[in-house]
């Protein structure tokens, strides 16, 4: 049988909402999804809204279930949740940091425990999307690749030590691009351009870049000294960068915060 017929997605905001929309996007029928949600008013046409667990238990339309509420209310949360969890239902989490054996815990009956760590480029389809799974069958694993490769590009990860650092790269990383952005524009506004048009170059500028590098034929690194012309300008503002390893190291340090969050995150879960 194919798997993912009904996902029944519990918290749909920021994250879970942008799924919804990729995969609407990508063409999916909004008969296969569901929502738990009681912050949310309206769901997306064609998609059933739950207001309460006792709804969705009802209707009972559902082989697996997304967690996309905060890691901090698992625990709270679970026990009210069994029901929606149990035997044949596979369970996909957002929820940054809490590891596999934390969700077998949590919901002990499901088929599988798969954690997921999506970005939210996934409303336009061009998300990483992480994957590691616990009891997924050949066959589900590559349902569940293709489903998710809807939003972007996806991946396993073969080892989950290495999740929450994923997580601050992959997940958490349009957070650090937008502050880049944001910052690269307040800079030019103290060197004397306005606010509209540097925040406008930063983010053209960003967007081409980006899309360059995606399709180019070397990696960032050499790319960035095609761009510096020898004798030129741009090696002076490198210089300020590469100085002493200056922009390795601040970003070393931002996702080692990131990721030691994670951790956290999972020890104050138990
Ligand atoms: N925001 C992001 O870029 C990313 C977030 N994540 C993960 O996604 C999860 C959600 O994060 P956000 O979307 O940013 O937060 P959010 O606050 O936007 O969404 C959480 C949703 O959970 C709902 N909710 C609260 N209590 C509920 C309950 N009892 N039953 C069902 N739903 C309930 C809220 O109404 C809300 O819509 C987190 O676990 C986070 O780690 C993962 C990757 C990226
Ligand atoms: O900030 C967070 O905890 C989540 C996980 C990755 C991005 N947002």
């Amino acid at each position: 049988m194919a798997h993912i017929q009904q996902l029944l997605i519990i918290g749909c905001g920021n994250m879970g909402g942008a799924m919804l929309a990729g995969w609407l996007a990508a063409g999916i029928d909004p008969a296969r999804f569901a929502i738990l949600d009681p912050g949310l008013e309206r769901a997306p046409q064609g998609v059933v809204l739950y207001r309460d667990v006792a709804e969705a238990e009802a209707a009972g339309a559902h082989d697996a279930v997304l967690l996309g509420f905060k890691p901090q209310q698992l625990g709270k949360l679970a026990p009210g949740l069994r029901g929606l969890t149990g035997n044949g239902i596979e369970i996909y989490s957002l929820l940054a940091g809490l590891t596999i054996a934390q969700l077998k815990t949590a919901f002990p009956s499901a088929d599988a425990h798969i954690r997921v760590m999506p970005n939210l480029a996934a409303r336009i389809n061009k998300s990483p999307i992480i994957l590691f799974e616990d009891g997924l069958g050949t066959q589900a694993k590559s349902s569940a690749f293709a489903f998710f490769e809807h939003l972007g590009t996806a991946l396993w990860l073969d080892n989950e030590a290495k999740f929450d650092l994923v997580t601050a790269l992959a997940g958490s990383g349009p957070g650090f691009v937008y502050r880049f952005i944001d910052a690269l524009a307040e800079a030019a506004v103290n060197l004397g351009l306005e606010q509209v048009q540097a925040t406008s170059l930063a983010l053209s500028m960003v967007e081409g870049a980006s899309s360059l590098a995606a399709n180019a034929d070397a990696s960032p690194g050499i790319l960035a000294d095609r761009v510096a012309s020898p004798g030129g300008m741009t090696r002076e503002g490198l210089n300020v960068l590469d100085a002493d390893k200056a922009l390795v190291k601040l970003l070393t340090r931002t996702l080692k915060a990131t990721a030691d969050k994670g951790a956290q995150l999972s020890a104050e879960a138990d």
